[in-house]
C-alpha cells in the first residue's frame, strides 16, 4: 500500500473516532450581512510590498469590490512594487511589522510577511522566527477576532531535503533535526554550514502548525499555499534563491 493511501486510511479511521473536530467557524457580526459589507471586501495582505505579494495585490485590485491594505516592514520589499496603487481610493499601504499586533477590521488576510531569500532570512534567524511565530500568531489572533479568513504563504522547504519527486502533499518530508551547536562530536568544517536547522523551514513548520491548531481549537477558515521556486518581474535578481542565482550567472 503506498505511503499516501496508508495516510488516506489513517484519516478515515481517525475521522470515525472521537477526534477534536474543528468547531464551526465564528458567527460574523450581523452587521456583516448588511448592504455595505456585501458591497465591499477588506483584505489585509502582510508582506505585500514584496514580489509575489506586490503581485497579489495587483491581482485583487482588479476586483473594484476588493478594499487592499498592505502591512510591510519593506525589510526585503519596497514601495517602489506598489506605486501604481498609492493614492488609490481602495488600496491603504502601512509600514508594519507583523511582530507587533495590528488591530484592523478585515474579512480576509493573506500573510506573506517573511523573507523568503537565504541572504535575508539567514542575516537575523531570530527575527525570522520570531516573524513566522509570533507573526503568524498575530494574524490569526486578529482572524479570530474579526472573524476573517486567513492563508498562510508556506514554501516547500518545509519537506526538508524529500527523497521523493515531485513533493505531493501527503508526503512526510525528509527533515534533519540535528544542528551542528548540538553535536558533540567532531565535525568537518565543510559539514558545518549543512548542519544548521533552518529558521526559514523551521519558521514556517510552527507557522503551519499555528494554522492547523487555530482551525480545530477556534475554528478559524485557513488556507495553506505551500510555494516552491518561484521567479519573475519585481524579484531581486540578487535574492539568492535557485533561479534568480541562475539567471545572474548567466547574464553576468
Ligand atoms: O519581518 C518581516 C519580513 C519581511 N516582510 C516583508 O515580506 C515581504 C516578503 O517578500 P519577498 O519579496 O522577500 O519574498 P517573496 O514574495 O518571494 O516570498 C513569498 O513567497 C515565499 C513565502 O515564504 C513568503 O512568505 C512570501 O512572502 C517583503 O515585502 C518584506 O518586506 C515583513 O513585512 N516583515
Amino acid at each position: 500500500m503506498y505511503e499516501s493511501e496508508v495516510i488516506q486510511e489513517w484519516l478515515k479511521k481517525a475521522s470515525n473516532g472521537n477526534h477534536n473536530a474543528a468547531k464551526p467557524p465564528p458567527t460574523p457580526s450581523p452587521l456583516r450581512f448588511s448592504k455595505f459589507f456585501q458591497s465591499n471586501m477588506r483584505i489585509l495582505v502582510t508582506g505585500g510590498a514584496g514580489f509575489i505579494g506586490s503581485h497579489l495585490v495587483d491581482k485583487l485590485m482588479e476586483n473594484e469590490k476588493n478594499e487592499v491594505i498592505v502591512a510591510d516592514n519593506y525589510f526585503t520589499g519596497s514601495k517602489d512594487n506598489l506605486k501604481k496603487w498609492i493614492g488609490h481610493p481602495r488600496f491603504e499601504l502601512i509600514r508594519h511589522d507583523v511582530t507587533e499586533p495590528l488591530l484592523i477590521e478585515v474579512d480576509q488576510i493573506y500573510h506573506l510577511a517573511c523573507p523568503a531569500s537565504p541572504i535575508f532570512y539567514k542575516y537575523n534567524p531570530v527575527k525570522t522566527i520570531k516573524t513566522n511565530v509570533i507573526g503568524t500568531l498575530n494574524m490569526l489572533g486578529l482572524a479570530k477576532r474579526v472573524g476573517a479568513r486567513i492563508l498562510l504563504t508556506s514554501t516547500s522547504e518545509v519537506y526538508g531535503d524529500p527523497l521523493v519527486h515531485p513533493q505531493v502533499e501527503s508526503y512526510w518530508g525528509n527533515v534533519n533535526p540535528i544542528d551542528s551547536a548540538q553535536c558533540s562530536i567532531p565535525i568537518p568544517v565543510f559539514f558545518m554550514v549543512f548542519w544548521v536547522r533552518s529558521c526559514y523551514d523551521e519558521g514556517k513548520r510552527v507557522a503551519e502548525t499555528l494554522m492547523f491548531d487555530y482551525h480545530r481549537q477556534h475554528g478559524i477558515e485557513i488556507r495553506i499555499a505551500r510555494i516552491f521556486n518561484t521567479y519573475g518581474p519585481r524579484m531581486n535578481i540578487d535574492d539568492g534563491r535557485v533561479v534568480s542565482n541562475f539567471i545572474a550567472q548567466a547574464v553576468r
